[in-house]
């Protein structure tokens, strides 16, 4: 068996993960190798696994991998930017990049780039960005020029990376260290046509910043600073909340160790079970304002958002006006956003509808006395609405941080996301209300732009392809409805692969023997690809079982506990 050092999937962090979508919070991944499943499949009892092992060799092994990759990134983009013509470009850039990339680094470069763009498509770029992101590592592995790109991928996508390389070395030209280089160079990032390019550049941060442990510490120390000065804010301004809180949070780490080790210590001991009393609350709050006569009468929706504060923001928070963890009051943050009918005087009923919720509030659990802030009543003079309550959420013998629930309408959040009182100006990211306008009509025009260069041909040109079956239709090149011997030989000699890899993968995947593949034949293909995720999602989790049970465990005493204890719990439902 060929034992490629990376599995066709997205990996975290330079792992390999699986993604299960769940409806809020983040993704859930799942760490996993492709020998590992191997052996755990050899392992494991009757009824047995199908041959998992047979179209992973070889060139077969590049197909699965161009596939699977392919399908988490689609999967992850959904249906709206999984046109058809997005698929096709994606494709092409999945081609070009795998067989080089795998060159690089024993396969690490593969993961890194497929991290990158899976948070791409978790930030719903379109596939113009996410390609541009896979073929960035290769770009700068070198196992990739710009003529390839241009001639095998397109001419959008290298002006797409020839702007992304301009801002990659737009710091050395400054002394970042001050905060007025800094402050230029964020703006010099907003100036730029291609605001998608900013996005990537972000991304790629990001995954810089999850590998800094193997530098040398100044230099971590530089990359930190900068990320923390420029970048973090620049992610903050462009609306990608989540990529600026994991920025600061990283960037913290290395640049304060101490400081992080301590305030991380505090936040992960509570963090489980803050997550699960964020979760409980919310739940009741919203029951409890969905039931109530008045609110149903002046509002027509409610939405409640949970969040539990990061690294970066609560040591902020100590260090402003000296003050302890204890002390820090929105550890714990719910935030309320009502709508208001639009046949009333929403004037009124905005404000009424927020006093309400606060009753209700009040009625429900313990409001902390002094810690009420009424921004509706009296706005901030940037012009924040926005009523907010602390509440007690300790338990007899159980002292919890207070929670905070800020209520406001929907078009108060308006303002203070995107208006005058905007959370980046609020934060510091931009100072100049008139830039972070700019900046949103850059987007906009961007998006619009990707849309029109995107859009889907006309339905003719599907024959009724279905959205899931995206990888057959690609490698079915003149869509007669089958894989031929030929198809599938370009799609390997694309991936560096000879045409007798081409043959014996047609052998085995050739169910019924008339020499090419239908859809049907290529569905169960893709089902052992999936079989050999799940195979290695659940070895993560019984390495943790098995390391729990005996503490240390050598690759091969797993393999045998593994036969010997869980063999009958290793199959795959
Ligand atoms: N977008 C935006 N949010 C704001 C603004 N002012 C306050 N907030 C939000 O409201 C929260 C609480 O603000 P305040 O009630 O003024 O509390 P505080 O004085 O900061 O009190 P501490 O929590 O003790 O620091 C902040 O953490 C923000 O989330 C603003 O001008 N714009
Ligand atoms: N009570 C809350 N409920 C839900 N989301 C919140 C709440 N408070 C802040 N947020 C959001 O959480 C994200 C992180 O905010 P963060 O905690 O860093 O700052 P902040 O609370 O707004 O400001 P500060 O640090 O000055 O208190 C932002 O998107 C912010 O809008
Ligand atoms: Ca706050
Ligand atoms: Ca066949």
């Amino acid at each position: 068996m060929a034992t490629a050092a990376t599995a066709a999937t997205i990996p975290a962090g330079g792992r390999p993960y699986r993604r299960t979508r769940t409806r809020c919070g983040p993704p859930r991944l799942h760490r996993f190798s492709l020998q590992a499943s191997a052996a755990a499949a050899a392992s494991s009892s009757s009824p047995p696994a199908p041959s998992t092992s047979a179209p992973v060799e070889g060139g077969g092994r590049l197909v699965a991998e161009l596939v699977g990759a392919f399908n988490e990134l689609t999967e992850r983009m959904g249906e709206e930017l999984a046109t058809s013509s997005s698929s096709r470009l994606l494709f092409r850039a999945l081609k070009l990049a795998l067989p080089a990339l795998r060159e690089s680094d024993g396969g690490r470069t593969l993961s890194r780039a497929l991290v990158v763009a899976a948070s791409l498509a978790d930030l719903q770029m379109d596939a113009e960005v996410i390609s541009a992101g896979i073929l960035r590592e290769a770009l700068d592995a070198g196992t990739v020029s710009m003529r390839d790109i241009k001639a095998q991928v397109g001419v959008s996508i290298a002006h797409l990376l020839h702007e992304s390389l301009r801002l990659k070395h737009a710091p050395s030209k400054l002394d970042v260290l001050d905060d007025e280089s800094a402050t230029a160079l964020r703006k010099f990032c907003l100036t730029y046509y291609d605001i998608r390019a900013v996005i990537l550049e972000l991304v790629l941060k990001l995954d810089m910043m999850r590998h800094l442990d193997s530098l040398p510490r100044y230099l971590q120390q530089i990359k930190a600073l900068e990320v923390m000065k420029i970048y973090a804010p620049l992610a903050h301004a462009v609306g990608a909340g989540n990529l600026s809180l994991e920025l600061e949070d990283l960037s913290f780490r290395y640049l304060f160790p101490h400081s992080y080790g301590h305030i991380d210590e505090w936040l992960r001991n509570q963090e489980t079970e803050s997550k699960l009393i964020i979760d409980e609350y919310k739940e009741q709050l919203l029951q409890a304002l969905k039931s109530d006569d008045e609110l149903k009468q002046i509002v027509q929706d409610i939405s409640i958002q949970g969040r539990y504060k990061s690294r970066f923001s609560t040591m902020k928070k100590l260090v402003k006006d000296g003050r302890q963890p204890e002390e820090v009051n929105d550890i714990l943050g719910l935030r309320v956003i009502l709508d208001p009918r639009c046949d009333g005087d929403s004037s009124e009923w905005g404000p009424r509808a927020c006093h309400r919720t606060h009753e209700i509030i009040q009625s429900l659990w313990k409001e902390v006395p002094g810690r009420t802030k009424d921004y509706i009543s009296r706005p901030k003079e940037n012009g924040y609405q926005s009523l907010h309550v602390a509440i007690d959420v300790s338990e007899p013998g159980k002292k919890r941080p207070l929670m905070e629930i800020q209520i406001r309408t929907n078009e108060m959040h308006r303002l203070a996301v995107g208006g005058a009182a905007s959370h980046s100006l609020y934060k510091g990211g931009l100072t100049d209300p008139g830039e972070a306008k700019r900046l949103k009509t850059i987007m906009l025009a961007a998006a619009e732009l990707a849309a029109l260069r995107l859009r889907d041909l006309p339905a003719s040109d599907k024959k009724g392809r279905d959205f899931k079956n995206r990888a057959f239709c690609l490698l079915d090149k003149n869509g007669d409805g089958r894989i031929s011997i030929e198809e599938l030989t370009e799609v390997m000699e694309d991936l560096g692969a000879g045409g007798k890899d081409a043959t014996e993968l047609m052998h085995l995947l050739d169910a019924n023997s008339d020499g090419s593949l239908s859809s049907e034949e290529f569905e169960s293909f893709q089902r052992q690809v999936e079989l050999m995720r799940s195979l290695e999602d659940n070895d993560d989790h019984y390495r943790k079982i098995l390391k729990e049970k005996l503490q240390t465990i050598d690759s091969a005493g797993l393999i045998h506990v593994y036969r010997k204890e869980l063999g009958d719990k290793l199959l795959v439902s």
